[in-house]
């Protein structure tokens, strides 16, 4: 026992051993509770029970042999060996065996059935314990055997025993096993302290050996056991006397040291007996029938009461003394196990019993007493209880995070203020350098500026120049804003805070502004070091615009807690806040403002130069044998408009489709294929045409291709195709823009000749067929917003004249009203019309005159599906107008004359059933900024510009 309570380890053992003990109830569902029978007389059986008969002796009732298998009600499953109580006898005394110790005051002696019920337990859960602890266990069993247990708690196990367990009883029994613990504690330390020389005894007792067994004598006790050594020997009477001093001296410490965990080892078993029970709870109560109720019990006699429980089922007091009698091996003769059965109705089951007391005879005085309870059960309660707890549970869960992360002030409810910025290390974390970073050299130019301040900030100070705070990068999605800041960070060798705009935005109030201070306070703890907030927009939009429609508070003050950040930044402190969005028109001007965000960096898409640059970095990155030079110019010619982020996808697409077929090396036919898919979309193998279908989609595709190839100012024809792809495109025309060449306006031939381009497909439709189709709804579509553009914002239109009037995107006053007259707006409409009918007559006239030629294309486009333009040189020989930009070195000849002049056009997949929103609408002769998907043309971004 000593050696237990000294170890608080030891004692979690046994404890955890108990729990598993108690968890193995497959095992010992299948044991009864041999609690011993009561060893009582049965003289109360009630005189008109049936009279016994010697072969009924523990068998069952008739007729309910069958009901338990083997076993029948009155049969009990084989108790343990080790605790198999001896059959009790009808003259056996109930009485306690005579205390052979005297008890202290307060104290009462276990029964002869109390100590069984013990022994039963403590061999329960000593199962798979190590023998050491067994004999631990076994320590704590003889001392509650010699010493007895208060009476309190004695009373209170009484009534367990009798009516079982309740929170109540059990709260009770814990508060009473703490104090029993400390007294066994201070007992055993007593004795120890009597009794030393017993300690170095050659049989050691169950303390000793647990020390051995487990982990062999503590350094202390080696002590102890050394020195009591050495005092059997010639050692003085002092040392004899030091070495109690010291050893009472080490008692006093254990002691101190694990009152608690006894406790704790006691209250962990009492929990384990308990769980056991919770899981084990059939084991006290077993439900009968009525007929086995009748036939067993009540027309034997044995019955000594019922009580109905919440009117649906009723518990069985028995006789125990008569029980164990009769059916000596029936578990309900031991105190504490219940038969139930359950009833229909309180009514119906008072006519029963009433019926059968009847029929047995028994007199009014002598029926027996039913009465009536109304228990909740534990699983109930639990169940009930749950919610509650799971809550509490979450509560503290969630403040203690919030306590252990939030160190300080700035956590705010559950860390929820706390900045979500990830930190990049600068030395290990961020490997980007401006090399990485293709094209866009003068946004890298401006952007060095912040890399030399952060490197040499004193190169500036020294001359009295205020650094820039940060600078916002502007540009449509996937131009490398993020990877220039990281690499700014990387050149400049500092730390790097990365967080998205819309991760400051919260449903809680207050939670944006707090996040804002916490990142700008870690900054100020990482100085030197940069802050890219990526997707400013989502809380810099400008407050003006917010207020429209009732506005956002919470954004607006998380907007505020920026700029007052940027400007509480003392200008020694070298943080450096870069922010990325796509929307820089509707940033907040407060934000644009010097001393804020000084710089605005604008990057573009890139151009032919810039597309072959991004295209030698990734290429680098996979294995093609191909001539690299060659690869990534035609590769750039093929993919104006792309974002760097489209030319990424585009090589790493063209590297899986290789590696599909199992290539060695990607081939420019997988960079072709992985470029039509980033543009057109997947082929859809499923969407099998009608042959009249496919057809009109020929016919409508080669109208666009023989305007292509016939208009001087078209775009010349690339590739054409009437596979379907993406969503609802039924055809596909790539066509390629001027050679590559990043031409910046459009003029009005250029203009009109796409349009009459992009109205080919229905104008071939009418001259080919009877009827035409719904296909063209999207060519229509651009044409009209290119022919609205001219006329409305880019001067176009005589009768409208010099004017610019915005659309409804551009300013919110042109969304509620137009910023023009009734007058104007039916002039608008008779000029769109006017330049509609006249590309229109454009396209006829080109058309009716090629019709042969129309034919001869769609005619090969349903034999083979594609046709390249090597195909369409075989067809219609050399176009007519020479190439532009670098078309020819990339592409081949088919032009007839030399370059010309420097015109930027775009590829039109605008083909018959692209109406659908898919990528490759991203059609011809688009204003700037209307067009959708990878841009296609490099021309507009001046006008976008201009917007
Ligand atoms: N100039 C470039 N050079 C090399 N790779 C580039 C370039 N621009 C973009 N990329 C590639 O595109 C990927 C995406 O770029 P990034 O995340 O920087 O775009 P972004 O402009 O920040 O986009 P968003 O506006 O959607 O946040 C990069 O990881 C990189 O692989």
């Amino acid at each position: 026992m000593a050696t237990i309570l000294r170890r608080p380890h030891t004692v979690a053992r046994t404890s955890r051993h108990l729990l598993d003990a108690a968890s193995l109830s497959q095992t010992l569902a299948r044991r009864p509770a041999s609690f011993p029978r009561p060893p009582f007389a049965y003289a109360c059986s009630r005189s008109y029970a049936t009279p016994k008969k010697s072969d009924q002796k523990g068998k069952p009732a008739k007729g309910t042999e069958h009901l338990y298998g083997k076993s029948s009600p009155m049969s009990s499953p084989q108790p343990p060996s080790s605790t198999t109580p001896a059959t009790p006898t009808p003259d056996a005394a109930p009485s306690q065996p005579p205390p052979t110790n005297k008890l202290e005051p307060g104290m009462d002696k276990l029964s002869q059935t109390e100590e069984e019920n013990l022994d039963y337990i403590i061999d329960l859960v000593k199962k798979g314990m190590p023998k050491s602890m067994a004999q631990e266990l076994d320590a704590v069993a003889s001392r509650l055997k010699k010493e007895g247990v208060p009476t309190e708690m004695h009373e209170v196990m009484k009534e367990v025993m009798e009516k079982g367990m309740s929170p109540g009883r059990a709260a009770k029994l814990w508060r009473l096993t703490g104090p029993l613990a400390r007294q066994h504690v201070e007992r055993e330390k007593e004795e120890q302290a009597a009794t030393p020389q017993q300690k170095t005894s050659s049989d050691p007792g169950p303390q000793q050996n647990n020390i051995k067994g487990e982990e062999g004598p503590r350094p202390q006790e080696q002590e102890q056991q050394g020195q009591q050594q050495r005092n059997s020997g010639e050692e003085g009477q002092q040392k004899k006397k030091d070495g109690q001093k010291k050893k009472s001296e080490d008692m006093f410490a254990n002691m101190t040291e694990i009152k608690f965990d006894m406790s704790n080892f006691l209250v962990s078993a009492f929990v384990a007996y308990l769980l056991y029970r919770l899981v084990v709870p059939t084991e006290n109560s077993r439900e009968i029938t009525w007929q086995e109720f009748r036939n067993t019990f009540f027309d034997k006699g044995l019955v000594e009461k019922l009580v109905v429980i919440n009117s649906n089922r009723v518990r069985v007091y028995l006789h125990r003394e008569s029980v164990a009698a009769m059916y000596p091996e029936s578990p309900a003769a031991q105190a504490g196990f219940f038969y139930y059965f359950s009833i229909g109705s309180v009514e119906a089951f008072e006519r029963r019993v009433d019926e059968a007391q009847a029929e047995l005879g028994i007199p009014s005085s002598e029926r027996i007493p039913v009465s009536y309870h109304s228990e909740t059960s534990w699983s109930n309660t639990i169940l009930a209880f749950g919610p509650t707890l799971l809550f509490i549970g979450a509560i503290l869960y969630l403040s203690r995070r919030a306590a252990s992360g939030a160190g300080g002030g700035q956590g705010g409810i559950f860390g929820m203020g706390r900045s979500r910025a990830k930190k990049f290390n600068h030395e290990t974390d961020i490997k980007v350098k401006f090399s990485d970073v293709a094209g866009m050299d003068e946004a890298k130019m401006e952007i060095m500026e912040f890399v030399s301040f952060l490197k040499e900030p004193g190169l500036y100070q020294k001359l009295g120049a205020k650094i820039p705070r940060g600078a916002i990068l502007s540009g449509p999605p996937g131009t490398g804003k993020t990877l220039l800041a990281k690499a700014t960070a990387g050149e400049s060798g500092v730390p790097f805070f990365s967080v998205s705009g819309s991760e400051f935005v919260e449903m809680f109030v207050g939670v944006g502004p707090s996040r804002v201070r916490d990142l700008f306070a870690n900054a100020r703890k990482n100085t030197p070091c940069i802050i890219f907030i990526d997707e400013i927009d989502a809380i810099g939009k400008s407050r003006a615009k917010q207020s429209f429609g009732g506005g956002n508070d919470e954004r607006e003050s998380t907007l505020n807690q920026i700029l007052t950040e940027m400007d509480g930044f003392n200008t020694s402190e070298q943080v450096v806040v870069l922010a990325g969005t796509n929307r820089a028109d509707v940033l907040d001007k407060a934000l644009m403002r010097p001393g804020r965000f000084d710089r605005h960096i604008a990057i573009d898409r890139p151009t032919m130069e810039g597309r072959k640059q991004i295209f030698n970095v990734h290429l680098k990155k996979i294995v093609t044998h191909e001539d690299l030079d060659h690869l990534k110019g035609r590769l750039a010619a093929l993919t104006p408009g792309f974002s760097g982020a489209d030319i990424a996808n585009c090589v790493n697409e063209a590297a899986l489709i290789a590696a599909r077929t199992s290539e060695e090396s990607v081939k420019v036919t997988h960079f072709e294929q992985a470029i039509e898919r980033v543009i057109g979309g997947m082929e859809k193998k499923s969407l099998v045409l009608s042959p009249e279908e496919k057809k009109t989609v020929a016919y409508h595709e080669a109208g666009h291709a023989i305007c292509g190839w016939y208009f001087q100012y078209a775009d010349p024809l690339l590739k054409v195709s009437i596979i379907p792809r993406g969503s609802g495109a039924l055809g596909y025309a790539q066509y390629l823009p001027g050679g590559g060449a990043d031409a910046v306006l459009l003029n009005m031939r250029q203009m009109m000749d796409r349009m009459a381009m992009t109205l080919g497909g229905r104008v071939s439709e009418e001259l080919h067929f009877d009827t035409v189709t719904s296909g063209a709804s999207d060519d229509f579509n651009k044409v009209t917003r290119m022919a609205t553009a001219m006329v409305t914002k880019w001067g176009m239109s005589q009768k409208i004249g010099y004017i610019y009037y915005p659309d409804s995107s551009e300013s919110q006053e042109a969304a509620l009203t137009k910023p023009f007259s009734e007058q104007t707006g039916r002039t608008i409409d008779e000029e769109v019309k006017r330049i509609v009918n006249e590309a229109y007559e454009q396209c006829r006239e080109l058309l009716v005159e090629k019709k042969k030629e129309v034919g001869l294309v769609a005619e090969e486009l349903l034999a083979k599906e594609v046709l390249s333009r090597d195909d369409m040189v075989r067809l219609l020989g050399p176009r007519p107008w020479e190439s532009k930009g670098e078309f020819d070195k990339y592409f081949g000849g088919g032009s007839t004359s030399p370059k010309q002049t420097e015109e930027g056009l775009g590829k039109n997949p605008g083909g018959i059933g692209d109406n659908a929103p898919s990528d490759a609408g991203s059609g011809s002769g688009l204003p700037p900024g209307l067009a959708r998907g990878p841009d296609p043309e490099g021309a507009p971004s001046l006008y976008r510009r201009e917007q």
